[in-house]
């Protein structure tokens, strides 16, 4: 696991900006070493607006987007055309305006999907998708992404994983359903930890004053998982928490 690296930018807009930036260098960097590339997509303020900020810009077109495979780290278990899709409202941000393969985007299930309501079904499932898309090399049963984006709570959770839940600790499954998620909507998807440290790249991304206690609580040394998730979001070869000036006001000595 990759030690953490903090970069801080000015305030939201920027590090949105910025974001985009550095999340379009980087997928030209790895299709031009491997031709494809995989990201991981978070929902949440920042997360959506680094999508529109991608649109914006004039070097989109550098990345050849249908070489992107594009997942989620999390899903509000809702219906497909809920406005509360992760899902959705990535599509609405970029990934309408630009020209991927629909076979290389890969939203968790819905609650209107082929397994209906059950939560635990659609996490098998979307497993089942993970692991048709691992390589032989890949340490666990899901593809090792190029770079995975997070958001936190300001309790300190990353993707569906909140503190004092199960989920957190789970070290066999790639994904789980999630039931009474102390943010609404409480039935969600979610991957876990075990594909989140097999990624390339864990980008933890974070605005606002009410996150600087989950970004400390991140980069502490010591703190359990189960009171902040948040720790546990640690990349393979590089893991970066690219900050605003307000979220990164109360970092570790
Ligand atoms: O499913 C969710 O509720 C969100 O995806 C959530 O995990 C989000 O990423 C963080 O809470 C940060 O969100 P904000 O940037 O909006 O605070």
């Amino acid at each position: 696991m990759s030690a953490p690296k903090i970069i801080v930018h000015a305030d939201a807009d920027l590090l949105a900006r910025a974001v985009a930036a550095r999340l379009i260098t980087r997928i030209v960097d790895v299709q031009a070493e491997r031709g494809e590339a995989s990201i991981v997509l978070t929902g949440g303020t920042v997360g959506i607006a680094l999508l529109a900020e991608v649109a914006a810009s004039p070097a989109r077109d550098a990345v050849d987007w249908a070489k992107v495979d594009v997942w989620w780290g999390d899903e509000r278990f809702v219906p497909e055309g809920d406005a509360d899709r992760n899902a959705l409202q990535a599509r609405e941000a970029l990934l309408d305006a630009v020209p991927l393969d629909p076979a290389r985007v890969h939203p968790m299930p819905a609650s209107d999907g082929p397994d209906g309501d059950d939560v635990e079904a659609a996490a098998v499932r979307h497993a089942a998708e993970l692991r048709a898309a691992a390589k032989p090399e890949d340490p666990v049963e899901a593809p090792s992404f190029d770079v995975l984006m997070l958001g936190v709570g300001p309790d300190a959770h990353i993707a569906s994983l909140f503190p004092g839940l199960p989920g957190v600790l789970e070290d066999k499954r790639t994904v789980i359903g999630v039931h009474d998620s102390p943010k609404p909507p409480p039935t969600r998807v979610s991957l876990t930890v075990p594909v989140i440290q097999a990624a390339r790249e864990v980008w933890v991304v974070a605005a606002g004053e009410g996150k600087a206690e989950a970004i400390r609580l991140g980069l502490a040394t010591g703190t359990s998982p189960s009171e902040a998730p948040v720790s546990t979001a640690r990349g393979r070869t590089e893991t970066l928490y690219l900050l605003d000036r307000a979220a990164a006001s109360r970092l570790p000595g």
